[in-house]
């Protein structure tokens, strides 16, 4: 079994108010984990901590044995959806995708191309994204997160806004992304979605409370 993500003793709050009290959790690589919890329960909290956007008051995260501190940069190789990303709203979906994939320029347009596909976006659409639904903002996030091979998903809702068709279409990308050898995070309110999860952590009383 090999551990990627690793959270020890970590306490989290807001003002005096607890999040969360020492709560442990190991990743294990090449599984989907789901979270659950009411509205400000604090999941996206959790997320952003497993990235390194804001930190826990006390205890550590580790990343591959690496802890995120202050001095560390975002972890490598992640993929995230949490809040809606800034696009920029006059160009199209493949275009805002091709200035993102400028940053880390491991990928080309092909593999833009064919991400879009996956996951039912036109990539030769003129269409640009200050006129995307909902849904589609939501596509061009879920390519965003994987485009690149990225080998951890922390994806805050990644059903958010999708039709039907769509949520089959992506729960199905994400039990292949995990047969590859992907380790995903990811919320949902809808129980269908977390069916999908091998390992599922309701928050509870400011505790990681193991439920599947
Ligand atoms: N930067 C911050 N400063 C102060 N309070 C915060 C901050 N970020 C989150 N909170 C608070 O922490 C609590 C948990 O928020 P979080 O967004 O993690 O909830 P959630 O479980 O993701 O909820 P939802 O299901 O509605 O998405 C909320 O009460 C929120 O107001």
């Amino acid at each position: 079994m090999s551990i990627i993500i690793s959270i020890n003793n970590v306490y989290k709050s807001f003002k005096g108010n607890p999040l969360f009290e020492n709560i442990n959790l190991d990743i294990e690589k090449g599984k989907i984990y789901g979270i659950v919890g009411p509205n400000g329960s604090g999941k996206s909290v959790l997320f952003k901590m497993i990235c390194g956007f804001i930190f826990p008051d006390k205890g550590t995260i580790s990343i591959q044995g690496s802890e995120i501190g202050k001095s560390k940069r975002f972890p490598e190789n992640f993929g995230v959806i949490i809040d809606r990303p800034g696009y920029i709203a006059n160009k199209t979906g493949f275009q805002n995708l091709k200035e993102l994939s400028l940053i880390r320029g491991i990928i080309d347009d092909k593999q833009i191309i064919e991400t879009m596909k996956i996951v039912g976006l036109n990539p030769y659409s003129n269409q640009k994204v200050k006129n995307f639904s909902l849904g589609m903002k939501q596509k061009l996030a879920i390519c965003q997160a994987i485009m690149e091979e990225q080998q951890v998903l922390i994806l805050d809702e990644p059903f958010n806004a999708l039709d039907m068709e769509s949520v089959k279409r992506i729960r199905n990308l994400l039990l292949r992304l995990k047969e590859e050898g992907r380790t995903i995070l990811l919320t949902s309110h809808n129980q269908e979605d977390i069916n999908i999860c091998d390992f599922v952590y309701r928050i509870n009383q400011c505790k990681l409370e193991q439920i599947k």
